[in-house]
């Protein structure tokens, strides 16, 4: 089992390189994370962009652009369509979000003609390393789902159960997150969660073990969880920490990276092909523990 970025590196380097199309490349901080990703042996990279924009970044980082390939688009909507057909023609394995907004990318992610459509829902999931914790921890969904309902959060946990399982957690203990820990007729997150529970009891959840709903404290704490008396094999044991919406979800991440420090990572999971997806603001280390986790959960077969 992976407990740490650096785990995640090493496992990535295993496997053969990558191609990754990045979306709107003329980004010193995405320029520094491939730099890092090429000369880790991860994978190389189609640059999709300015032609002179992205030379301008990269000679700001202090890039070689040796390793890599540019492919002039201007425009950032028609960049990303770009880089989302390179991947679905089959000539890159993974596409990554550059100097572009969540919303456009997705849309090209999306489109009818040239996405990466499954019929699935499509969801981002988020790695935590945290200081103090002796596991990788999971968030989902901290991008993409504005407000799921129930059946879309459970195809939001069977997402996030395949990324767990490429980074060799075998059965997951996923927390659905609340305010509390009762179910409550007035806070549909508790509802929504205790139903997650239900249908995991009943099989309805495959690969994972699911109890809530669980207030963030005695999800991740099994001292919290021993005070306020909750017994429950997720308990302060959580894997997998399921937002009830975008907002809670973004939130947490960029408090984790902001106020706790720590290491994170994340990816769309749920298309034809991972999608390398950080905040713009988010370090060129953050882009590099990205572009490692979607290789990993790339090459799952
Ligand atoms: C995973 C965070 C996605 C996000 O919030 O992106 P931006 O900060 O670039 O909007």
């Amino acid at each position: 089992m992976m407990r740490s970025f650096r785990d995640v590196l090493q496992a990535a380097q295993r496997g053969r390189p990558s191609r990754i199309a990045v979306a709107v490349a003329e980004d010193e901080d995405v320029l520094l994370a491939l730099a890092d990703a090429y000369r880790h042996g991860l994978a190389q990279a189609a640059l999709v962009g300015d032609r002179d924009k992205i030379k301008a970044a990269a000679g700001r980082a202090g890039i070689e652009l040796g390793g890599f390939d540019i492919v002039h688009e201007p425009d950032a909507k028609a960049a990303a369509r770009q880089a989302v057909a390179l991947v679905s023609s089959g000539q890159a394995q993974l596409v990554m979000k550059g100097l572009i907004s969540t919303a456009d990318i997705l849309r090209a992610v999306l489109d009818k003609e040239i996405g990466l459509r499954t019929g699935r829902v499509l969801s981002h999931v988020a790695v935590m390393e945290i200081d103090g914790y002796d596991r990788l921890m999971l968030l989902t969904d901290a991008a993409m789902n504005i407000a799921p309902d129930v059946s879309q959060k459970a195809q939001i946990v069977q997402n996030a159960v395949i990324v767990a399982k490429a980074l060799g957690i075998k059965q997951p203990k996923v927390a659905p997150l609340a305010a509390v820990e009762v179910a409550n007729p007035d806070m549909p997150a508790t509802l929504d969660a205790a139903i997650l529970a239900k249908m995991a009891d009943r099989g309805q959840l495959k690969g994972c073990l699911i109890d809530g709903p669980l207030a963030l404290d005695n999800a991740v704490s099994p001292e919290a969880a021993r005070h306020k008396g909750i017994t429950s094999p997720v308990a302060g044991m959580a894997d997998i920490l399921l937002a009830p919406n975008i907002e809670t979800g973004n939130a947490l991440y960029k408090s984790v990276v902001y106020f706790a420090k720590a290491q994170i990572g994340g990816i769309i999971a749920g298309a034809k092909a991972p999608v390398i997806l950080t905040s713009r603001a988010d370090s060129p280390q953050t882009k590099l523990n990205s572009i490692a986790l979607g290789v990993i959960v790339s090459q799952l077969g």
